[in-house]
């Protein structure tokens, strides 16, 4: 039987938050609460020999719940960047910097001289007894690629306890050693850190197991420009599913908000998308594979029609037929693709040529919405039309057809109408794919209140009438846009909209009460 946390006698009843600290009453749970709200979450790690550990819901979880909030343990460069301060970690401007006097490293300026982010490696550095000299700054620069792992080795003098938990993350270094990524990595970072700084301090197996922590757990943190890398001690339990439920949003100081765009049932696993979920399932895959080093084979991946909206299929060339073409089975992903409705087989090469022809062809693309109205034509004799490719092009579409109240008012009716065709197709088709998307999902919702205002407007200059029916409906997605944007902070645009959404969601609440 559990016991109190305080008094240890067994006891039944427990804190309700968590559903894993048992207390004999309220009297001992009060007197434990400051000790107990640092770990008090509704979540705990369990471990699977195919996922290593994961976590898991202690209770059911409400839509928009945060479950976690978290500091980073420790952030660091990406390892491929163009020079940036090792102070703040944004880029270095180069007509306005100025470098290190004890090291060399340049800083952005002399408020990040003396900040402690930067203290060990600036000391690590001057050690090797030559100042470095960073004179090139456009590009990705090699001398950076070691500095994410620097840091992290720093930490086991810097901040002991912080090296703890970081050295007992997942490296994967088995898996990793020996292929093509882990062969540069021995040459630019476990090699050239003692080279380069003239130290025996780091063996070179240490080296790269830090090099793998940080490749396995690092998340992309978008609050510097270019963007760093963060270790979340918590978040780094995580695991992936291309379907997953929980969205992930940052503060303005870097620290991660996990929450719950959806309700969660008690015991289900927790999961982030590691990958980006508008990419087809092979991208997924592939990128997964090459970063994460599994297969998925979350349910989204085992399902070929992407729960039923196609959106890796081809239309069946056979006469008549209105079937989609698709692999039989994930396994056959390079091989067999048939129609599910005719059983026409076609060859894997025609699938290849049309798919490398459709992402040659969108990547460098002008942005207007000519051409990506041109693109979804031409490629829609072969594409489902909620194939990934289409849809990417109609998500630049919908985002260039009157993209400020103003130029919304002057875009001709035609456009006008495919806005809104388009965004009520992508907003349908990404709350099932992609739930968790809360930027791109609270955009389109965005741009669909507004195209609906701007339709009611013209409606009511035709007929003198203000259709309290569509006002409604515009009213409903701004009301989903701050919903799904509600942690985005002023950093960021989708920041913005959520502030002009709240403004546009007013006034249209007083249009509809007058
Ligand atoms: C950030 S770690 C997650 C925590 C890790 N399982 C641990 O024990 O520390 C990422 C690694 O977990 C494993 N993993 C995460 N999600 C997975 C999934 N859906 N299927 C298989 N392995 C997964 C993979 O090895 C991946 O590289």
């Amino acid at each position: 039987m559990p016991t109190c946390a305080i008094c240890g006698i067994p006891t039944e009843h427990k804190c309700t938050n968590c559903n894993q600290t048992f207390y004999c009453g309220k009297v001992h749970q009060k007197q434990h609460w400051l000790t107990h709200k640092v770990d008090c979450r509704p979540f705990k790690v369990e471990h699977s020999d195919q996922l290593g550990r994961y976590l898991v819901a202690t209770r059911s979880i409400k839509p928009f719940e945060i479950i976690l909030k978290e500091a980073p343990l420790l952030c660091t460069p990406s390892q491929v960047t163009s020079p940036v301060c090792l102070g703040c970690l944004n880029g270095i401007e180069p007509s306005d910097y100025i470098d290190c006097e004890n090291c060399g490293w340049p800083l952005c300026g002399i408020e990040c001289k003396g900040k402690p982010e930067h203290e060990a490696e600036c000391e690590f550095t001057v050690k090797r007894g030559s100042k470095v000299s960073v004179k090139e700054f456009t590009n990705p620069h090699p001398l950076y690629q070691c500095m994410g792992t620097v840091r992290c080795l720093l930490l086991a003098k810097k901040d002991p306890e912080k090296w703890k938990v970081f050295s007992e993350l997942e490296s994967l270094e088995k898996l990793r050693r020996g292929s093509m990524q882990w062969k540069a990595d021995l040459e630019s970072i476990g090699k050239f850190i003692p080279r380069f700084f003239k130290t025996t301090d780091f063996s070179e197996d240490l080296i790269m197991k830090t090099v793998g922590i940080l490749q396995i757990n690092g998340h992309e943190v978008p609050v510097t420009d270019p963007p760093h890398v963060a270790i979340f001690k918590n978040a780094s339990f995580l695991e992936h599913s291309c379907h997953p439920n929980l969205a992930k949003s940052f503060t303005k100081d870097g620290h991660l908000i996990l929450w719950a765009p959806k309700a969660i049932k008690r015991n289900t696993h927790l999961s982030i998308c590691y990958s980006d979920a508008v990419w087809g399932t092979q991208e997924r895959q592939q990128h997964l594979m090459h970063t994460k080093i599994f297969k998925c084979e979350c349910e989204r991946c085992l399902d070929v029609t992407e729960f039923g909206t196609n959106y890796d299929g081809f239309k069946c060339t056979t006469p008549d037929c209105i079937g989609v073409i698709l692999p039989s089975s994930l396994k056959e992903w390079n091989s067999k693709w048939r129609c599910s409705t005719c059983g026409n087989h076609v060859d894997i090469s025609f699938i290849k040529d049309i798919l490398e022809k459709a992402g040659k062809d969108l990547n460098p693309m002008t942005r207007t919405a000519d051409n990506c109205i041109k693109y979804i034509q031409n490629y829609q004799k072969w594409l489902t039309n909620r194939h990934f490719y289409i849809c990417q092009a109609k998500i630049q579409l919908v985002q260039l057809i009157g993209t400020d109240p103003k130029e919304l008012m002057t875009v001709p009716e035609d456009k006008l109408n495919l806005k809104l065709e388009y965004c009520k197709e992508l907003l349908d088709l990404y709350e099932k794919l992609a739930p968790c998307e809360i930027r791109m999902l609270g955009t389109f919702c965005f741009e669909l209140h507004s195209a609906i205002a701007e339709h009611t407007r013209r409606v009511a200059l035709k007929t003198s009438l203000s259709p309290k029916n569509m006002l409604e409906e515009s009213l409903l997605y701004v009301d989903k846009c701050i919903n799904y944007l509600q942690h985005e902070c002023d950093i960021f645009v989708e920041g913005h909209i959520l502030k002009q959404a709240k403004i546009n969601r007013d006034a249209l609440r007083m249009v509809l009460v007058m």
